[in-house]
């Protein structure tokens, strides 16, 4: 497998893959640069995994072969190096190198939650607060770790944990508040009085990351270890707060957005690269009869598993992009004493962790399926980048419940919106819903997004109004309000899903508008905006059709387009994902390198396998016996 990836003549490239590659219709070094953000961050970040990726201490070499127990304390080991490496060359973690090391490392890191540890003591901590644990902290005198669900956080590493715990004042109850406490000593890591601590076992996947099990029986915690920049306890224990109540939980806010682009979309990334690369090189079966076997990405139906995918990456990168921004804007609000935007920035937070994580987790496995024998291997990459990525879909929250939580707000914002209330920007559309049916009279009408997302926006704000409507009915017949709002669940998480598919959908668009000095890019994103839009109507049609907003014939229109669409991405779809820019290394793929040299690759990967090196021990144990009774007769 190659280091770079191949800018040089001296690396065979596979033709099938060479000839994907001929003829581009935009520049890909053009669309790297717009999907880092500049030519500048292109630059920085290349810089940063070509370091990474030449350091013999972050080699991944026999990845795959490795124990829980070499990753674990590989991770361990990366990260301490990581530390010394960033401070030797003067990169800066809030700076744009920081903004890539996580992903040039591929995950590969295991002291991810010290960061949220961290993240807690900055967002929440006094200034006096942040002085003393953040040096400790960063200096990793301490290692934090963040322990609120009762099980899966605290390990066999760290030594202090941010728990979060209900705050009891002379038996009333304030609700869940953030304090440091120390579980492990310092001198011998063995666990303090009153703790018991511990790996909690085997898992799915990150198996370079303990997750632990804390019982804590009569600790006692000094009052300053209470997190207090808002709220507060006083000596004679009056309770103070500053600001929101709800703003304790925003370390989950600040985690779901930087995982997002790091971890989440990340992985499908790389899955579509894998898969649409290995596509274009594998041929099987027969097209049109008697001719050669085609590239299996010739087939219709593969590329309605592989391009849509490779839309929705696209489409949940410039998601990502606006996420952020919207949270830096109102982190500095909050940070100036302005919490107004919180329930906004939680409930759009929410609905985009959930979604995106739910289309990435299974767009990988769909990726690995696309693959055929050769997905089921681990070598192929796609195995560990789905078992790592479905538990996004659980922890920092479960997706069911992050979706309940955006139905709330929306619910909420509704009913504001009904009594004439001002709404905030991101539901502003539910103080004026789409009157009328969709006016498209052909397939080409489909490739406008003011058609598309109109339809997305009265899909959405039908789910949320019916929603609201069933709820309210259950109510005014006598249940209690907890009760419809379990009895209306269903409808709400799928309204949460559909306005926030909406503004996935409306935020693709609006790069588009942006982007008429580049008109060749341009142009390849808003094929990738439509095919995103459409599928998710093809796929979800009975949400547009069941109210007549669409009609049957028009479906049939939007058909029409959606296929042309397979056919005209189809053409650049390896250039598309080049356009991602991974090493070789980073994707850690025998179906996905850069030269599509799969056989070789695989064949590669399968000497390494220490097993083939010598005779297996079963040999003798098991198999000796009987193969050798019948020698003589053979
Ligand atoms: C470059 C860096 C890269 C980094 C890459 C990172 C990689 C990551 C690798 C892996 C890391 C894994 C780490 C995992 C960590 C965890 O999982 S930590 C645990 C996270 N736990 C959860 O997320 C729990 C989910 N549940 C909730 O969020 C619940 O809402 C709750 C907070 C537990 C509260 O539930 P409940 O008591 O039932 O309250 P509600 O009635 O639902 O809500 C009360 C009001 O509070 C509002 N609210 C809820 N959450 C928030 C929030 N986060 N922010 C702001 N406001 C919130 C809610 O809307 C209600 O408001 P009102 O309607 O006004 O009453
Ligand atoms: C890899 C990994 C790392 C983690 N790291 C941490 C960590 O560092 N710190 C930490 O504190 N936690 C951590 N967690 C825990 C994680 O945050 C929780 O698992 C997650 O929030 C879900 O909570 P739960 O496990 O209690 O599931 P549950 O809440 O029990 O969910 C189980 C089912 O119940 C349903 N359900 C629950 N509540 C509702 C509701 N109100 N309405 C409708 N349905 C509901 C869910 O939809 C789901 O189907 C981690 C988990 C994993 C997998």
């Amino acid at each position: 497998m190659v280091w770079w990836r191949a800018s040089s003549a001296d690396i065979d490239v596979n033709p099938d893959l060479a000839s994907e590659r001929a003829a581009p219709s935009f520049c890909v070094e053009s669309l790297t640069n717009l999907l880092d953000g500049s030519v500048e961050k292109t630059r920085v970040r290349r810089y940063v995994v070509s370091t990474i990726l030449k350091d013999p201490v972050f080699s991944k070499e026999n990845h795959y072969f490795k124990t829980r127990q070499e990753r674990y304390e590989g991770a361990i080991r990366n990260s301490f190096h990581l530390k010394q490496k960033i401070k030797e060359l003067g990169w800066r973690e809030d700076g744009p190198e920081g903004e890539v090391i996580y992903r040039a490392m591929g995950g590969e890191l295991a002291l991810n939650i010290h960061g949220v540890f961290i993240k807690s003591i900055l967002a929440l901590g006094t200034d006096e607060q942040v002085a003393k644990w953040i040096p400790l902290a960063n200096n990793c005198n301490i290692l934090g770790t963040y322990a609120q669900t009762e099980l899966g956080h605290v390990g066999k590493t760290c030594t202090h944990a941010v728990v979060l715990a209900h705050l009891i004042i002379k038996e009333k109850n304030y609700g869940m508040h953030p304090f440091i406490v120390q579980v492990r000593s310092l001198k011998d890591h063995s666990p303090m009085p009153g703790i018991t601590v511990g790996d909690i076992g085997p898992k799915m996947c990150f198996e370079q990351i303990d997750n632990g099990f804390l019982m804590m029986r009569n600790i006692c915690v000094p009052k300053e270890n209470m997190l207090s920049r808002y709220s507060e306890v006083l000596p004679d224990g009056t309770y103070v707060k500053r600001g929101s109540d709800k703003i304790n939980y925003f370390t989950m806010v600040a985690v779901r957005v930087s995982m997002l682009r790091a971890e989440v979309l990340e992985a499908l990334m790389k899955a579509c690269t894998i898969s649409i690369r290995y596509s274009a090189v594998r041929r099987q079966s027969e097209l049109k009869p008697g001719d050669r076997e085609p590239k299996i990405l010739e087939y219709q139906t593969q590329q309605q598993k592989l391009l849509p995918l490779l839309a929705t990456c696209y489409a949940i990168h410039f998601t990502t992009c606006h996420v952020n921004k919207v949270y830096d804007e109102v982190y500095g609000a909050i940070q100036a004493g302005n919490f107004d935007s919180l329930p906004e920035l939680h409930a759009l937070v929410s609905g985009i962790k959930a979604y995106a994580t739910e289309i990435c987790s299974n767009g990988i496995e769909v990726c690995r399926k696309a693959c055929g024998g050769h997905g089921y291997s681990l070598f192929s990459g796609l195995p560990s980048l789905y078992t790592k990525v479905t538990a996004s879909c659980t922890y920092e929250g479960e997706n069911t419940v992050l979706h309940l939580q955006a139905a709330r707000f929306l619910i909420k914002c509704y009913a504001a919106a009904r009594s004439g209330q001002s709404l905030p920007h991101s539901v502003a559309y539910l103080s004026s819903p789409i009157s009328g049916a969709c006016q498209a009279s052909s397939h080409t009408h489909f490739l406008n997004p003011d058609v598309y997302i109109k339809a997305y926006q009265h899909r959405a704000y039908r789910l949320i109004d019916s929603a609201a409507f069933k709820m309210r009915n259950l109510v005014q017949s006598g249940m209690e309000q907890y009760a419809a709002w379990n009895s209306t669940s269903v409808e709400l998480v799928k309204a949460s899903i559909a306005h926030t598919h909406y503004i996935i959908v409306k935020l693709f668009a609006d790069v588009l508008d942006s982007l008429s000095s580049f008109p060749e890019i341009q142009k390849v994103l808003k094929s990738l905006c439509d095919l995103h839009a459409l599928h998710g109507i093809f796929t979800n049609s009975g949400d547009f059709l069941q109210d007549g907003h669409l009609s049957g014939k028009q479906l049939e229109m939007l058909t029409e387009a959606y296929l042309g669409l397979l056919s005209l991405i189809r053409r650049d779809a390896v250039l598309l994902v080049d356009a991602f820019d991974y090493a070789d290394q980073q994707l850690l793929s025998a179906l996905g390198s850069y030269d599509g040299n799969v056989y070789y690759n695989l064949l590669e990967c399968a000497q390494k396998n220490p097993d083939n090196k010598k005779v297996n021990a079963v040999f003798e144990n098991y198999l000796k016996p009987h193969l050798q009774s019948n020698i003589s007769k053979l």
